[in-house]
């Protein structure tokens, strides 16, 4: 027996007259409403994973002085030119150079200096003989070093401004920083990094039936997994996700709840109820006039009745509750507007050609993308679909690599045929 008020008849029949948007076009327009997030400066080692803000330029070459790559005697080429094995040459060591030390005594003709690895190299010398192909005799208190063979110039030296010149733009706004970045930043002394503030990203869940994860399973009930699912999701976009406590089916619940959401936080992101059955209340919300909404059918599966809207600047997006919908829905969509906020270039999955491991017979007027795992066969990137697909699954979410994009045909598709993958994050990329 039901104990609550079906959503009203008028956006019932509403709801059976969506239009639908194909996916790019949905894309296009829910991106046209994101705005970059401010900035911040952050220390260094807190900057993994984030965004630059700032292009980054070289403020001296690198390496800043000639570098000896090995340890070994600095010297002047040509003053080797005549060595022999049976006849080695013998030159004064006249300084002794270990790493962070500048010589002051310049390496003139028969002269050369010991040095290390990663030290100055000094003036007048052009090649460093690596220790191993030296000897060292000592006569009168005074050092020489013997070489069997002749140098070429610039050997074992890396010369200065060998990586970066002054001035190069070392690292572009909007890359993502990781191990490389970071290096390079530390290496000019950029401490302090001016990075995109992570969008917040306000979640919840509606549906009567849901548990919270901390309840024991009840008749007809189920836990309420999209909203940690989608905790997970905004994470990896790079977002800060904002549990909120999911809501039974009551549009006035879930118009208080969106508001709430809209004032705190940078986008909301809700799942359930958007279909057209008789408790889809989010469905109801979007149509009443009090928020814009920009389109509650796209023509994809999983998740065709997937809607967002927009209030004072704010973006909702409300996901269908099947987990497979509600996975896919983020991607395409959540994900995108996390990774403009974030001031990213690469908004949308990376999209790679790939042979069809299996033959996948189901067909609709819709574009499916269908979850699929990705390996290397016979030197061949090959997409297989999962064996369970459907938009309610939710087990074969964890196997997939990517989604099979399998656009609207009269029949499926078959096995070896080449189709399009978007690589899921953090699969494969
Ligand atoms: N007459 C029609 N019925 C349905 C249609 C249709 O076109 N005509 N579309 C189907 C498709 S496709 C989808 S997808 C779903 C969309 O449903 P809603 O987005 O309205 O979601 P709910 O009805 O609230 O729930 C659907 C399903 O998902 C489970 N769910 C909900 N929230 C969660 C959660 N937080 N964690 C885990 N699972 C959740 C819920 O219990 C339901 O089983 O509509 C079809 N129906
Ligand atoms: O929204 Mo449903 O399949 O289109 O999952
Ligand atoms: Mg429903």
């Amino acid at each position: 027996m039901k104990d609550r008020d079906p959503i009203s008849a008028q956006s019932r029949r509403d709801t059976f007259n969506r239009r639908a948007l194909q996916v790019s076009d949905a894309q296009t327009l829910s991106i046209s409403y994101v705005e970059r997030v401010h900035e911040e400066s952050i220390p260094l080692q807190d900057s993994d994973g984030r965004v630059l803000a700032s292009d980054v330029i070289a403020p001296h070459p690198f390496p800043a002085f000639a570098r000896s790559g090995m340890d070994g005697y600095a010297v002047r080429s040509i003053d080797t030119a005549a060595c022999d094995p049976g006849k080695p040459i013998w030159l004064e060591v006249v300084d002794h150079i270990p790493c962070g030390y500048v010589s002051s005594i310049p390496i003139e003709q028969g002269k050369a200096s010991r040095i290390m690895t990663g030290a100055q190299v000094p003036e007048g010398a052009d090649a460093v003989v690596m220790l191993e192909a030296t000897e060292l005799r000592t006569e009168n208190g005074r050092s020489y070093v013997g070489l069997k063979k002749p140098i070429e110039k610039g050997k074992n030296i890396t010369p200065l401004g060998f990586e970066l010149q002054e001035g190069d733009l070392i690292l572009r706004r909007g890359t993502v920083i990781g191990p490389g970045e970071i290096s390079v930043l530390a290496t000019f002394g950029i401490h302090t990094v001016k990075v995109y503030r992570q969008p917040v990203v306000g979640i919840f869940s509606t549906g009567t039936e849901l548990l919270d994860i901390t309840e024991p399973l009840e008749p007809g009930k189920i836990r309420n997994s999209n909203t940690y699912m989608l905790a997970s999701q905004i994470r990896e976009a790079g977002g800060i996700p904002m549990i909120m406590e999911a809501i039974p089916d009551d549009v006035q619940l879930a118009r208080e709840k969106v508001e709430e959401a809209l004032q705190l936080y940078d986008i909301v992101v809700t799942t359930g109820g958007v279909s057209v059955g008789d408790y889809d209340i989010m469905g109801e919300l979007v149509t009443s006039g009090e928020l814009d909404m920009l389109f509650n059918k796209v023509t994809m599966r999983p998740g065709s009745v997937t809607t967002a809207a927009v209030k004072e600047g704010k973006l909702l997006f409300a996901l269908s509750g099947n987990p497979g919908a509600c996975f896919v829905g983020f991607l395409l969509f959540v994900r995108p507007a996390i990774r403009k906020m974030l001031g990213m270039e690469q908004l949308y999955l990376t999209e790679w050609t790939a042979e069809l491991g299996a033959d996948y017979s189901k067909v609709n007027n819709f574009t499916r993308y269908v979850r699929g795992s990705l390996d290397i066969q016979n030197g061949k990137l090959v997409a297989t679909p999962a064996s369970l697909d459907e938009s309610s699954v939710m087990i074969t979410i964890k196997d997939s690599d990517c989604l099979i994009v399998t656009p609207p045909e009269l029949r499926g598709a078959v096995k070896g045929q080449n189709v399009q993958v978007l690589v899921l994050p953090g699969a494969w990329t």
